[in-house]
């Protein structure tokens, strides 16, 4: 019998949905599932620890050979509330920006933004642990996932990276992506797909099950999150990624 897949997954709120299906799916007698923060897995599946992974999709070009498995993905349609710039001034008076160091993702996508989008002239700092507090005065933060949620109720001044990006380009966004480093079984494939679709069939009880006293899930996952990895969504993400180069 061929070893296991190693799978990682994003340990946030928004990956509940995809995640619910695999208890008791068959699919896991072919597999194994551990969770971090999107950088911590974007890590693994570049060096090997892991097969397959949901990563942030700013990492394809660091990969030797990728392949886009599953028909999910975390992706935006619009506000996507869980990936913003928070601050306690308006964009125009920005002049730091703490860049956190779970994303990928939205930490080039912010740039993009600046660069391109919104045309602004600060300087951006990296993170390595909690800088939250640090988000006073013209030092703005980018943050993300439940952090995000929670820094939701904090901030006076909130720029939803979702809805930019849709206003900048009339493309959906795709932050993350189940993506693999190594070609595998179409029967695998099959199963993965399957698992993920059951969630989002019940999405009720994964709100039940999870809950957050920041936001409301429903909301989340139905208005804000858009999981389907669409035409439109592929179209997005090439326009992203060709920003990268
Ligand atoms: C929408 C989100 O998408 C996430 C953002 C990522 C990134 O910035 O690298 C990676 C994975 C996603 O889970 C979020 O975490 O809030």
């Amino acid at each position: 019998m061929e070893r296991k897949v190693k799978v990682a997954a994003v340990s946030y709120l928004n990956t509940k949905p995809l995640l619910y299906g695999f208890r008791d799916h068959k699919v896991l007698r072919s597999m194994e599932l551990t969770m971090d923060y999107p950088a911590k897995i974007a890590r693994q599946l570049i060096d090997g620890e892991v097969d397959l992974a949901l990563v942030p999709v700013a990492i394809i070009p660091k990969l030797k050979e990728y392949h886009i498995i599953a028909d999910f993905c975390i992706g935006a349609e619009g506000p996507v509330a869980s990936v913003c710039l928070f601050s306690e001034v308006p964009l125009q008076e920005i002049k730091r920006i703490y860049l956190d160091y779970q994303s990928r993702t939205s930490v080039a996508l912010l740039k993009v933004l600046v660069q391109e989008h919104w045309k602004l002239n600060v300087e951006f700092v990296e993170t390595t642990g909690d800088y939250q507090d640090l988000i006073k005065g013209t030092d703005a933060g980018l943050v993300i996932g439940d952090r995000a949620l929670r820094q939701r109720l904090v901030s006076p001044y909130i720029y939803d990276l979702g809805e930019a990006w849709v206003r900048f380009t009339s493309l959906p966004f795709v932050f993350a992506a189940w993506i693999s480093n190594r070609p595998l079984p179409v029967e695998f494939i099959q199963q993965f797909n399957d698992a993920n679709q059951i969630g989002l069939n019940n999405l009720p009880m994964v709100v039940s099950e999870n809950g957050s006293p920041d936001y409301d899930l429903t909301t989340y996952y139905t208005q804000n999150i858009s999981y389907r990895l669409t035409p439109a969504k592929r179209q997005g993400m090439q326009k992203f990624l060709s920003y990268l180069q």
